[in-house]
């Protein structure tokens, strides 16, 4: 994206934007609440429209391509959702092939409410997430742990080109946190997937991925990889008051 500014509700969350995330790039999204991480993966996937500048993704360029190569780029953007996103009266494998409905008929998907297609897709996709017994349960009976496990089952029979992570960790005890971060450079190790993930656990965003981007108050203020970010850029980054 390069210059990219998003205004909401009257104010600028996000200005001045110039990023590139190469394919299999793992990038950890850092930095105070509110200063724009969300606003930043909903700009990635084209939930957001950027008010200026642009944003190109996988061959498209949001507002400016047709909406058939916008539609096919945001198919292969597989987003984990802060708060997972899942129906929880549904079971588990109907969550699960929601990753599939940009890539189904209307007919398709309506039909499989009542009798799941592609369920061992689903299944499988289970089993690489660790829990292949909870494709029939409802998905609302599972642990929180285990819905965010059922949300990246749902990203990864997408079979996406880039995964983006709204916090991915941040309902999670250590040793889960740790095998969900595994999970997601498993994933992005396949196909040289990329990963974008905003966290709050510094030590998770330093010692694990490739690349850290650093945002207050909607602007970038590090962009680095983990060795070059020190207590000083830290420090600049969560002091709390002043400019930005
Ligand atoms: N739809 C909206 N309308 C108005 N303001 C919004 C909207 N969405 C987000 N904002 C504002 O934009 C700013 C950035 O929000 P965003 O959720 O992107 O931050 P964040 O860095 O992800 O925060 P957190 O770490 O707390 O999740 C906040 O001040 C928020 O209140």
């Amino acid at each position: 994206m390069r210059g990219a500014a998003v205004r909401l509700g009257g104010a600028d969350v996000l200005s001045g934007i110039d990023l590139r995330v190469a394919a299999g790039e793992r990038v950890a999204l850092i930095g105070p609440s509110g200063a724009g991480k969300t606003t930043l993966l909903k700009l990635l996937n084209g939930t957001v429209a950027a008010t200026r500048g642009r944003v190109r993704a996988l061959g498209c360029e949001y507002g400016r391509s047709s909406a058939r190569r916008t539609r096919a780029a945001r198919h292969r953007i597989g987003t984990v959702h802060q708060h997972f996103d899942l129906v929880p009266q549904l079971r588990v494998v109907h969550n699960v092939n929601a990753g599939r409905l940009g890539a189904w008929p209307l007919w398709k998907a309506a039909l499989s409410l009542v009798r799941p297609f592609e369920a061992r897709a689903a299944q499988a996709a289970l089993e690489r997430v660790g829990i292949g017994d909870k494709l029939r349960e409802r998905t609302g009976d599972l642990s929180g742990g285990e819905q965010q496990r059922v949300a990246i089952a749902r990203v990864l029979v997408q079979r996406p080109r880039v995964v983006l992570a709204d916090e991915p960790i941040a309902s999670l005890d250590p040793a889960r946190a740790r095998e969900v971060v595994d999970l997601l450079f498993a994933v992005s190790a396949e196909a040289g997937t990329a990963l974008v993930a905003s966290l709050h656990d510094l030590d998770v965003a330093l010692g694990r991925f490739d690349r850290v981007v650093g945002l207050r108050a909607g602007r970038v203020v590090v962009d680095a990889p983990p060795r070059e970010v020190g207590d000083a850029e830290v420090a600049r980054l969560f002091r709390t008051g002043g400019s930005p």
